[in-house]
Order: structure tokens, then sequence, then C-alpha cells
């Protein structure tokens, strides 16, 4: 058993109890079945299951792309501001019972507004959630709009257009869906845009894509945080320069086993990744596709890596120091880590 621990259910415990960020969460990968039947419902939507079971039969992967397709399919039943409520509201109560005090979450817009979804219903959905979230659970949160790389830049330009009127409840912007073809330097001039109206910057790299695009990432985009990187492991300078930097990565354990980033999740980086002083965190990225929130992340790399507990409190740590927190807010939770410890 690995050091600080008596037994696994030991660990389990720890973990549950553990205080807590998660820092890359796509909200409409949180969408469960059960919702998307009754949003189908409410909404008159036609959806290509027959039952729940059915729907999590079909969650079986072999790359990203052949989750994205059936991800921008099942988002197809968001209609309403109280649809993006009640979404929102369910993923946050789950993260609240994994004791998780502070969020940041990803929304794909563009995946909304292509449907004729306004922009406002989005955003108002959402926000109405995450304000209940703070007075019921003290659970603090930030928004992050992400751009769709398989689209062009100028369709992202018009989205942070369209942005322009909520930017009070939107903390920064990112980058997500089919990476391989679509390199950051593709959105270098919108997140220059970004970056000069105050938003943090963050963009997936190296979850498929080569160690070159996480290099573009922080060279062309200059953002704050690497979403994933695994694939800068393959680059020992790219990785000593994310070490001495600080950089974060938002690490997704199911996620990487789903969709075959890794083969086994005995195999995952994520231990080497903090014995090379990589400020790595766990998250669960889309939580209802890959079989766990962010708890089961933890819990399932802990199992397969024997993780100690200092490796799980640096996690723990890391996941704060890397959010978009004042320092002063950064400084409570860190007291809160020490004294669990
Ligand atoms: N893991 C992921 N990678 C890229 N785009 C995504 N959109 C939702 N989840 C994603
Ligand atoms: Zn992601």
């Amino acid at each position: 058993m690995a050091d600080g621990f008596a037994s696994a259910a030991d660990r389990a415990a720890f973990i549950a109890g553990l205080p807590k960020a998660e820092l890359h969460l796509h909200i409409e990968g949180s969408l469960e079945p059960e919702l998307m039947f009754a949003l189908a419902q409410r909404n008159a939507v036609a959806i290509p299951f027959a039952s729940v079971e059915e729907v999590r039969a079909a969650y079986a992967f072999s790359n990203l792309q052949d989750f994205l397709d059936i991800y921008y399919q099942g988002m197809g039943v968001l209609h309403t501001e109280q649809d993006f409520h009640d979404l929102t509201a369910a993923y946050l109560a789950r993260a609240h019972a994994d004791n998780v005090r502070h969020v940041e979450i990803f929304f794909d817009p563009q995946g909304h507004t292509t449907r004729g979804v306004a922009f406002a219903t989005v955003i108002a959905g959402i926000t109405r959630a995450l304000d209940e979230a703070r007075r019921e659970y003290g659970l603090t949160s930030k928004l992050i709009l992400c751009f769709l790389r398989h689209l062009s830049e100028a369709d992202a330009d018009a989205t942070l257009d369209e942005a322009l009127p909520f930017l009070g409840r939107i903390d920064g912007i990112g980058l997500d869906s089919s990476e391989v073809g679509h390199p950051p330097s593709k959105f270098a001039r919108v997140f220059a845009r970004a970056r000069a109206l105050g938003l943090k910057l963050v963009a997936h790299a190296g979850e498929e894509g080569p160690p070159a695009y996480v290099r573009e990432a922080l060279d062309l985009l200059h953002v704050d945080r690497i979403d994933h990187g695994n694939r800068s492991l393959e680059d020992p300078a790219l990785v000593a320069r994310l070490a001495s930097e600080g950089m974060t990565l938002t690490v997704c354990p199911l996620s990487n086993l789903k969709l075959c980033v890794v083969g086994d999740m005995a195999d995952h980086p994520l231990k080497i990744m903090l014995d090379a002083g990589l400020a790595a965190t766990v998250n669960s990225d889309d939580p209802s596709y890959f079989g766990g929130y962010v708890g089961a992340n933890y819990q399932a790399v802990a199992d397969a890596l024997d993780l100690s507990k200092a490796e799980l409190l640096a996690l723990a740590r890391n996941s704060f120091t890397g959010s978009f927190l004042s320092d002063a807010d950064k400084a409570n939770h860190l007291v809160a880590i020490d004294a669990y410890a």
C-alpha cells in the first residue's frame, strides 16, 4: 500500500473528503442519459436511442472524434434557459458531493448558436445554476467560453463578439474539439484579442496533437493553462519548460482511458508528470461520457498508480494554485488542505 494509507478503503475515504477544485469540465459533457431523455421529451426533440441503456452502450470510443460526434449530437436536446440551468445544477450537485469547492466550467456556445439557441439563453441558464450553487453549497466558479477549433478563426471571432455583452460573467476562453489538423496557431489573433480584453486563456493541447501544439499554445496563444498536455512528455525540453514555468496541466484520467489516449490506467502518465515537477491536476472532462466525476477520476488513477497521500495532496493543491481564483482565495483553500492533511 502506498505511503500514508493503511488500505485501499483508507485511501478512498481520504479522496472522498479531500477538498478539490475542478479545472477541466465541459458542461455539455455532464449531460447524463437520463437528463438527455427528459429534455428530449420536454423539447420534443428526436434522439436516435430507445433507452438510457442504449445511450450508455453507444459510449464506446476509439478516439476523440468518435466521442465528439456523439457529444455534439447529445447537446442537441438543450434548448431553453431552463435546460442549461438543469444541466449545470445537476453537475454542481455531483461536484459538491465529491467535495469540490471551486469549479472552472467550459461551455461550447458554437454548439448551441449554430442550432439557433441564443448566446444569452445559454449564459442565463448556466449562470443561474452557478449562482445557486454558490449560495447553497458555498461552491465558487469561473466560466470559460471554448471556441470549437474545427471551425474557422472568423467563427471564433464572431463568437467573441457575441460574448462581449456578457464579459461580466465570462472569465476566460478556451480551445476544444478536434485537435489534430487544427493547431493553436489557427487561433492566434482571436486569442490576442481575448487577452487584450483581460480574459484568462486556456487551450486543449497535446491530447491527441503533438508536442509542437503545446509549444504553439504557449508561444502563440500565451495560455495560462494547458488542458490535457499528455503528449508533452514526448519532448523532454518541453517538460522542463512546463515545469520551470509552473504551467498547470488539467489532466483527465478516465477521459484518457475512454478516448484511448492511454491503453490502460496502469500506464497513465500522471505519476510521471508529478515526478517531473509538472503542476498536474485531476479532472473529469466529460463525466457523463467517460464514466465518472472528479472523485472517480482521483480514485481510478490512485488505485492504478498506487498514489501516496503526499501525491494526492499535491494534486489537490495544484488544482487550487492553478485556478483563476485570487491569491487570497487560493491561500484559504490551501489552508483547508493543510488542515485536512
Ligand atoms: N476531451 C476533449 N477534447 C477536445 N474537445 C472536447 N470537447 C469536449 N471534450 C473534449
Ligand atoms: Zn476537454
